[in-house]
């Protein structure tokens, strides 16, 4: 961090920047203590008097010295745009946060304003409302500071949505740490470089801003001066004695000059610019789960670990609500592994975030029962059990931790917030932690920052943060996409190892039949945001009854395929979640599709042994294989 922020007077744009800067500062703090006296000094021998020794810039109306005048008058220049630049700034952050920290409406409503806001020119809503605070030093400072905070609530909250929808904030919101300390430990540092940037340059135009409206009488008044006022006194004798108008014009234009370099030096230092069988007549609902769905009683619901009954996730769209998870039913018992697969788009993802109450707004989640290690998630606030008994391990483990703090706080702070363990008993829980998933050298590992861990290890840490309190449960999401083969396999060998000493249970997602069969006791297979078919892993090669199960399976090679045939695909393309068909969403893939699979969707019914699927033909013999089809 430091070697780059030494980077910034180390280029030449930095260095002229940091410099006039530095002389302005120096000017502003000396020159009304230096030569205070001489600005203010009255020469009635020399009224309106030119250049000349005794006076460099010549003289004003009174006779007093316009040099010193111009040097004393940066404090106030200075001064007022520093409290316009902070007033901007606070008003615009408040904006610019508002939407994460109030959400809903009221969120909507803020972004609204803004947006308004921000279409008006800058020039004109510092006009306006210069005119309605009044005239004077304050009115100028309220009027640009507000005029400025639209623009600045805006970035604000480009940036800050860019952040909260990362993993380590989900994960933070996981481990049920509130909105205001995500906000001020997780978002707003990582966001503080561009806004730094934006402020810095923003003086630059403030200090303008300042100039302009002191020159047209509407800032600074008489006998307080300011570069603006100055710049006013002088325009009358301007053809006779330049001098008096133009410097302080210099002086406005080297100011802003030093606060603009300075941004650009900074931003180049960051690198910112910037179912079975025919007959069966239930058919429910498009969106709606038939009664038969909801069929998973074949495990105790006691033993429950997750019971999941007709979830649905729905969000608005153009033409209508769009629902890519239409109705989920089932459970996970105690220290059980149950994979999901399906294609991309299925809705797996959107299944994980809503058991783990990450859908943002306006995604909307329902169902007739969602119950986590018995308490009901839909009734109340259940932050505190999700915090200690779920941990959720992300896709990407670059994005999953704050790259601004040290792992082992970020680790820490779970155990601080949901144990309500002391500080060092924390840090001291994260080292344990650092070490059961396997890190080497534990209390140096704590100690370093995300960047300083290989993708692994990352997602090592990710492990460990969720085994902070006691997971009865972990939901890990596509864990091993992101990383190379060999590490894959030894995160996937780690997570069946804290299972097992842990004794949670694990829903893996992934798109890789393989890796759940690995790893998993049991497979739901989603289809276009349903399930169509859920079977042991041990089944999926040889007693898959759907056609998509079947399908999957195919297009990954096994120890018997011949590798002289093309590889199976799956002809067509998945479902888009706002135009599902009638009837089977997977009839216009399927080889086995008839006239009943297009009119009506079939059930997900389930057979003694508790292995369901949801089709009209399941079983059936494909006699059109699907690799020979894509060839076609
Ligand atoms: N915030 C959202 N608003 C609207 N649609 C969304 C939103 N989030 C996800 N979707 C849609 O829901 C569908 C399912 O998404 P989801 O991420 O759950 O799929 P997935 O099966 O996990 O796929 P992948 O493997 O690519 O992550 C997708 O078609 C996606 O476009």
């Amino acid at each position: 961090m430091s070697r780059r922020w030494s980077r910034i007077y180390k280029t030449p744009v930095g260095m002229v920047g940091l410099g006039l800067l530095t002389l302005t500062v120096l000017l502003a703090v000396l020159a009304p203590i230096l030569w205070g006296d001489r600005a203010s000094a009255v020469d009635t021998e020399h009224l309106l008097a030119g250049p000349s020794a005794q006076h460099w810039f010549g003289t004003d109306n009174l006779g007093r010295d316009l040099f010193f005048r111009v040097l004393v008058a940066t404090r106030l220049s200075l001064v007022l745009t520093l409290l316009a630049t902070a007033l901007g700034t606070v008003v615009g952050l408040l904006l610019g946060v508002a939407p994460l920290l109030l959400e809903g409406r009221l969120g909507r409503l803020v972004t609204a304003v803004v947006n308004v806001f921000v279409a008006f020119p800058g020039l004109l809503l510092v006009l306006v409302f210069a005119v309605i605070f009044g005239v004077g030093a304050r009115g100028a400072v309220l009027a640009i500071g507000i005029a400025v905070a639209p623009g600045m609530a805006r970035l604000c909250q480009t940036l800050v949505a860019g952040v909260a929808g990362l993993e380590y904030v989900a994960a933070a919101r996981v481990a049920g740490v509130g909105r205001l300390r995500i906000m001020a430990r997780h978002v707003l540092p990582n966001v503080a470089e561009p806004l730094v940037v934006n402020v810095t340059i923003t003086a630059g135009a403030i200090l303008l801003s300042f100039a302009g409206l002191s020159f047209l009488g509407l800032g600074v008044q008489a006998p307080a001066y300011d570069w603006g006022r100055l710049m006013q006194d002088g325009l009358s004798g301007i053809y006779v004695h330049p001098l008096a108008a133009l410097a302080p014009g210099i002086m406005v234009v080297i100011a802003g000059l030093a606060f603009n370099l300075t941004g650009e030096a900074i931003a180049g230092a960051f690198g910112i610019s910037a179912a079975t069988g025919l007959g069966k007549a239930l058919h429910a609902p498009s969106g709606e789960t038939p009664a038969s769905d909801l069929r998973h009683d074949h495990v105790a619901d006691r033993e429950l670990v997750l019971d999941v009954r007709d979830l649905r996730v729905t969000f608005p769209g153009a033409d209508g609500p769009i629902r890519p998870v239409r109705g989920l039913s089932f459970g996970i018992r105690a220290g059980e592994a149950v994979g999901v697969v399906g294609e991309s788009g299925s809705g797996k993802s959107l299944t994980a975030l809503a058991i783990a109450q990450l859908v943002e707004e306006p995604g909307r989640v329902d169902a007739k029962h969602l119950a986590f290690c018995g308490a009901d998630l839909l009734e109340g606030s259940h932050d505190k059990l999700l915090g200690t008994s779920l941990a959720v391990v992300f896709q990407d483990p670059m994005t999953s931790f704050n790259p601004t703090m040290r792992i082992g706080s970020q680790l820490a702070e779970v155990g601080r917030h949901h144990q309500g363990l002391s500080r060092k008993s924390a840090s001291a829980r994260a080292v344990d932690r650092l070490g059961a998933v396997r890190v080497r050298e534990p209390e140096r590992r704590a100690r370093q920052y995300p960047f300083e861990f290989s993708g692994g290890m990352r997602q090592r840490a990710m492990i460990g943060m969720g085994l902070m309190g006691s997971p009865r449960l972990i939901i890990a999401d596509e864990p091993t996409t992101a990383l190379d083969v060999t590490v894959q396999s030894q995160v996937l060998a780690l997570l069946q190892d804290v299972r097992r000493e842990e004794g949670a249970a694990l829903l893996l997602i992934s798109h890789d039949v393989s890796v759940v069969s690995d790893v998993c006791d049991r497979v739901l297979v989603m289809y276009a945001g349903r399930i169509v078919e859920d079977l042991p892993t041990a089944d999926l090669r040889t007693r898959a009854r759907h056609p998509y199960t079947r399908a999957l399976v195919a297009a990954v090679p096994d120890m018997t395929t011949d590798i002289n045939a093309p590889l199976a695909t799956i002809p067509g393309q998945p479902v888009d979640p706002s135009r599902v068909p009638t009837g089977c969403a997977y009839a216009a893939r399927c080889p086995l599709a008839t006239d009943v699979c297009r009119e009506q969707d079939p059930a997900l019914d389930a057979d003694p042994a508790g292995h369901r699927v949801a089709c009209w033909h399941a079983g059936e013999p494909i006699e059109v294989v699907a690799a020979e089809e894509a060839t076609a």
